[in-house]
C-alpha cells in the first residue's frame, strides 16, 4: 500500500505543490483544512507523513505550525522542502473586466502579508478575509460568483478552480520562498524523494532558558559558537506562560553528530536550559516555478 501524505489543503495550495514535487504521484495525497488537523492526523497514524508550511521568506515563521508542534503534538521534522512562491490576484471569470471594484480579498494571512504594497496601492481600505490556505480562498471565490471577492493564490489554484488571474506576481519582493516541514512521530523516519536531491543538512532545536535568565541567551549562543556550529536561525516564540517567557527555535547547519551537537545540548542542560530536538534532516529545494499540474 502506498504512503499516505497529508498536507495543508485543499488541492492546489503551495503546500500541495511541495508534496507533488517531493513525493510525486506514487503516494496518496490527503488534503486537510487546517495545519493542526494535518499534524493530528500523522500523530494519530491516519497518514504516514504530514507536510505543513513553517516559514516564508517575506513574512517569517508560520507561528501556528511551531506553536502546535511545541504545545500540542510533539512530532519530529524529518525533512524540509523549500519552494518558490508566486502570488497571483484572481477572480471569478465573470468579474475579469471589473476586478478593480472587488470589495473583499480572501487568502491565507501569510499570502496577504506578502502582497501588502500591491494591495495598499490598488485597494485602499478594502476588507481582507483570512482563509485557512490559498487554495481554500481560490475554491471559495470559484463557488461564490455572486460575491465581489478576489483570491490571492498560485496559478495551479487558478486552473484547479477555474479562476482568471488578472494581476500576476503581486508579492512585494521577488525572492519569495516558503519552507515546508515533513513531519513524523519518529525522528528515525526517512523518505527519499524520487525527484529532488538534498542540498542542505539541518538540525532544529527548541531551547528554553533557566528561570534565572540573566546572561542565559549569551551562554546558549556561546555553547554553539566555540564549537563552530553555524546557526542559520534563532527565533523566539512565547511560551504562553506569561509575558516575557520565550522558547527559542534554533537551526544548525548540520545533522546531529557524535560529539559537537550532543556536547552543546549537554552544556545547555547543565546551565539549566531545557533542550528538545525537533529534528535532524535533509532539506530539498524545488527549482522550477509552479508550472506543472498537481
Ligand atoms: O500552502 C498554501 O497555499 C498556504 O496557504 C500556506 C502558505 C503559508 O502558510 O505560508 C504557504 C505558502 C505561502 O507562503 C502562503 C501561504
Amino acid at each position: 500500500m502506498s504512503n499516505r501524505i497529508g498536507f495543508l489543503g485543499p488541492r492546489a495550495t503551495f503546500t500541495h505543490f511541495a508534496v507533488q514535487s517531493f513525493f510525486g504521484d506514487e503516494v496518496e495525497q490527503v488534503p486537510y483544512t487546517t495545519i493542526p488537523q494535518c499534524i493530528d492526523a500523522v500523530a494519530d497514524g491516519e497518514i504516514d507523513f504530514a507536510v505543513v508550511p513553517t516559514e516564508n521568506a517575506l513574512e517569517g515563521s508560520v507561528n501556528l505550525t511551531f506553536d502546535y508542534l511545541i504545545h500540542e503534538q510533539p512530532l519530529y521534522i524529518v525533512g524540509e522542502i523549500v519552494s518558490p512562491i508566486e502570488q497571483h490576484f484572481m477572480v471569478h471569470p465573470s468579474r475579469k473586466n471589473d476586478w478593480e471594484n472587488v470589495t473583499r480579498i480572501y487568502s491565507h494571512s501569510h499570502a496577504i502579508a506578502q502582497c501588502h504594497k500591491f494591495l495598499h496601492q490598488t485597494f485602499k481600505g478594502i476588507t481582507y478575509d483570512y482563509a485557512t490556505s490559498t487554495g481554500a480562498a481560490a475554491s471559495y471565490v470559484s463557488n461564490h460568483p455572486e460575491e465581489s471577492v478576489a483570491a490571492i493564490a498560485n496559478n495551479l489554484a487558478a486552473k484547479e478552480y477555474g479562476l482568471e488571474i488578472v494581476k500576476a506576481n503581486i508579492h512585494d519582493y521577488h525572492y519569495n520562498h516558503t519552507r515546508f516541514a515533513i513531519l513524523h512521530p519518529s525522528n528515525k523516519a526517512e523518505y527519499t524523494s524520487p525527484y529532488l536531491t538534498p542540498d542542505k543538512e539541518k538540525t532544529t532545536l527548541m531551547v528554553t532558558l533557566p528561570s534565572d535568565q540573566s546572561g542565559a541567551l549569551h551562554q546558549v549562543l556561546s555553547a554553539f559558537t566555540w564549537r563552530k556550529l553555524n546557526l542559520s536561525k534563532i527565533e523566539s516564540r512565547p511560551m504562553k506562560t506569561g509575558l516575557g517567557n520565550y522558547f527559542f527555535i534554533i537551526d544548525i547547519d548540520m545533522l546531529v553528530d557524535e560529539i559537537l551537537i550532543p556536547g552543546a545540548i549537554a552544556e545547555l542542560e547543565a546551565l539549566g536550559c531545557s533542550v528538545k530536538l525537533l529534528g535532524s534532516y535533509e532539506a530539498y529545494s524545488i527549482s522550477q516555478q509552479i508550472e506543472k499540474e498537481v
